[in-house]
């Protein structure tokens, strides 16, 4: 059975009234995280459209209620990227608890003097707590690459304990205010839902240790992003960072931006040749699967 496509042939998200005309009549649509596949979306493609598949292990872009609701399936991209965004997820609470980033910009800069004993120094992983935000897939990964550095323990928490996941990294299921208290990194690892949003808050950092460091690589909109700049400016917590913020791109006047123990970086997590070819390989086949009705490789459960 041959399919007929049109491919948005650009690294630009595909302007929304355009995308709006383009999708009417289609029986698929395979998309990235930037497009919102809502109701309005959903009533301009039509009765034909059976398939939304992403490009994507994150999937708030979709509204899932209304997709459920027309009997559309779902593909994703989980698995598949794991390895790359807990690799990301490591090099990125490394360059904020040791503040490499200062650090290079002090060495280009002229900041680089004589070695001073207390000059740019962080926080280690070696004896430390690690806190997971939402045990997963990735929270898995990134706990089984932060071990070799000595963590003395892993906590995390979720809805309910885990504990397939948590025994592959002896971690223990302590509450939220637990796992804000004791951790000395936090990384957050959780899908972006209406019970997450905004759950990364003033209530949270101001539990934290002073010599806490936030790192996020799921969604901007799990934290607050005002209650953290005044968590980092005061000194209530060491560090943050940030693969992902709300919204995208994070405008460049924002006073996140300003601050010098705040790292961000433009939602690269996934981003490897060999992770985004087989995302885009796992999209498609997602795509084509749903298309003849078949089981999908990676189908979400509606
Ligand atoms: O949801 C995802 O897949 C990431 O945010 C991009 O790879």
């Amino acid at each position: 059975q041959r399919v007929q496509f049109e491919m948005w042939d650009s690294d630009e998200p595909v302007p929304r009234l355009e995308l709006l005309k383009k999708v009417k009549g289609c029986d698929g649509i395979l998309c990235v995280l930037t497009e919102k596949i809502d109701a309005q979306l959903l009533e301009a493609a039509g009765p034909n459209l059976k398939v939304v598949s992403t490009m994507s292990v994150g999937f708030d872009h979709l509204s899932l209620d209304e997709l459920k609701k027309r009997g559309i399936r779902v593909g994703y991209t989980p698995d598949v990227l794991t390895d790359c965004v807990a690799e990301l997820t490591v090099a990125l609470l490394l360059a904020t608890s040791r503040r490499l980033i200062e650090a290079t910009h002090e060495a280009k800069t002229g900041g680089w003097g004589t070695w001073r004993t207390l000059w740019l120094c962080g926080h280690e992983l070696a004896n430390s707590t690690v806190g997971i935000l939402g045990l997963g897939r990735i929270g898995v990964a990134i706990a089984e690459r932060l071990k070799p550095f000595k963590v003395k323990k892993f906590i995390y928490t979720d809805v309910a304990p885990r504990p397939e996941l948590a025994n592959m990294i002896e971690a223990e299921y302590v509450s939220f205010d637990e796992l804000a208290k004791q951790s000395d990194f936090l990384a957050v690892c959780c899908a972006l839902t209406q019970e997450t949003h905004g759950i990364c808050n003033w209530n949270l950092f101001s539990k934290m240790k002073k010599n806490a460091i936030f790192i996020n690589t799921s969604r901007g909109g799990v934290v607050n992003q005002e209650d953290l700049y005044e968590a980092l400016s005061t000194g209530l917590i060491a560090g943050a960072g940030l693969d992902v913020t709300t919204p995208e791109p994070l405008p460049t006047h924002h006073p996140l931006f300003t601050l010098k123990n705040c790292v961000i970086l433009p939602h690269i997590a996934s981003a490897s040749y060999t992770t985004r070819n087989a995302m885009s390989a796992l999209a498609a086949n997602n795509l084509l699967a749903g298309l003849r009705g078949e089981p999908m490789p990676k189908e979400l459960k509606l």
